[in-house]
């Protein structure tokens, strides 16, 4: 079968692919049966011949799914490519939050996958056009630096299995052109064009105007996401050198740090304390008192303000 792209996409493919994953390891790839992903499928079988396996999960959630994984692997059998559909084993189905959910069990399973069959990492199609849709959706929210950058090209899924997202410089446009030129049907996720899901609004969007190039704003999130690695790095020696322990809790230094990384302080200390971290609204006011010297209590934690921060579990209410 003759379903390989063009010769310089395998090439520009395989050089950012093998940026994040070393050429000689074998790779995983999911693939839902939309567009995007099969465009994945045939890159990667193209750019890494014999070191790729795919995987689609069936949520089980829509009546379709059962015949979706069942299309993408008779294509992965004629394509010589091995093939694993996952179920996701609902002990009760998600009936709020559908869509965060089913990605958590997504990538359980996928993660699991990869373990077993000793697959050093997972790649997800996720491209230029879902970027500025991603960044967009996060503006409107009012999110800072690390949600405005988007998604990361690569980050563990577990200790031995990286997530990697090698199509996050490609437009969608030259995906759907790769899987037309190919004489493949994908499928299409009616989730995608539902007008509940903010990213189907941004996306139609987005399609209106055409004086927006998505590939700018996905160079944006690109920015941003390098200026949060930076923080973050900026921030490790400071947790080290800051935050220490106390008598029933934890300290913190905060003075003359810029406000972001009196923040980002502040949240690598809930961590230490085993708190998940509150929502941003509420932590920038927290950070707000306790900059005016105040005590405040926030997810279960006694804040006090000054020149040193103290945390300590908040007190068991009195009734
Ligand atoms: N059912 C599935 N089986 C296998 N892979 C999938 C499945 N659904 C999604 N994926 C993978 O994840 C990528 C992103 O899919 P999609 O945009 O639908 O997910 P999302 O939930 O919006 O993104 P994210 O996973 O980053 O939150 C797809 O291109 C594909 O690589």
């Amino acid at each position: 079968m003759d379903s390989a792209p063009q010769p310089s996409a395998i090439e520009r493919f395989a050089a950012g692919l093998d940026s994040l994953v070393a050429p000689a390891s074998r790779i995983g790839v999911a693939v839902s049966g939309g567009p995007d992903s099969l465009a994945l499928l045939l890159l990667a079988a193209a750019a890494r011949p014999g070191k790729v396996a795919a995987a689609t999960v069936d949520h089980g959630l829509r009546p379709e799914s059962v015949e979706e994984a069942a299309m993408v692997a008779e294509l992965c059998e004629r394509l010589g490519i091995p093939h694993a559909t996952l179920n996701a084993d609902w002990t009760r189905a998600p009936t709020s939050n559908q869509q965060a959910v089913a990605r958590a069990m997504r990538y359980r399973l996928l993660d699991q996958w990869a373990r077993w069959d000793g697959l050093a990492a997972i790649a997800t199609a996720h491209h230029a056009d879902d970027q500025a849709e991603t960044l967009l959706m996060r503006l409107a929210r009012g999110s800072g630096v690390r949600g405005l950058g988007g998604s990361r090209a690569s980050r563990s899924l577990s200790e031995e299995v990286l997530l990697v997202r090698p199509l996050l410089e490609w437009r969608k446009a030259e995906l759907v052109t790769i899987v037309a030129r190919a004489g493949i049907a994908a499928f299409d996720d009616p989730s995608n064009h539902d007008p509940r899901h903010d990213r189907s609004r941004f996306r139609v969007l987005l399609a209106a105007a055409d004086w927006i190039d998505p590939a700018r704003i996905s160079a944006s999130a690109s920015a941003l996401r390098d200026a949060d690695e930076a923080l973050d790095w900026a921030l490790a020696p400071l947790i080290a050198s800051r935050i220490s322990p106390c008598e029933g809790g934890i300290l913190v230094e905060p003075t003359d740090l810029p406000r972001e990384l009196q923040r980002r302080l502040l949240l690598a200390a809930f961590g230490e304390l085993g708190v998940s971290a509150p929502r941003g609204p509420e932590l920038m006011r927290a950070l707000a008192a306790l900059n005016a010297g105040q005590a405040v209590t926030l997810s279960g934690l006694k804040l006090e303000g000054g020149p040193q921060w103290r945390l300590s579990p908040e007190p068991p209410r009195r009734h």
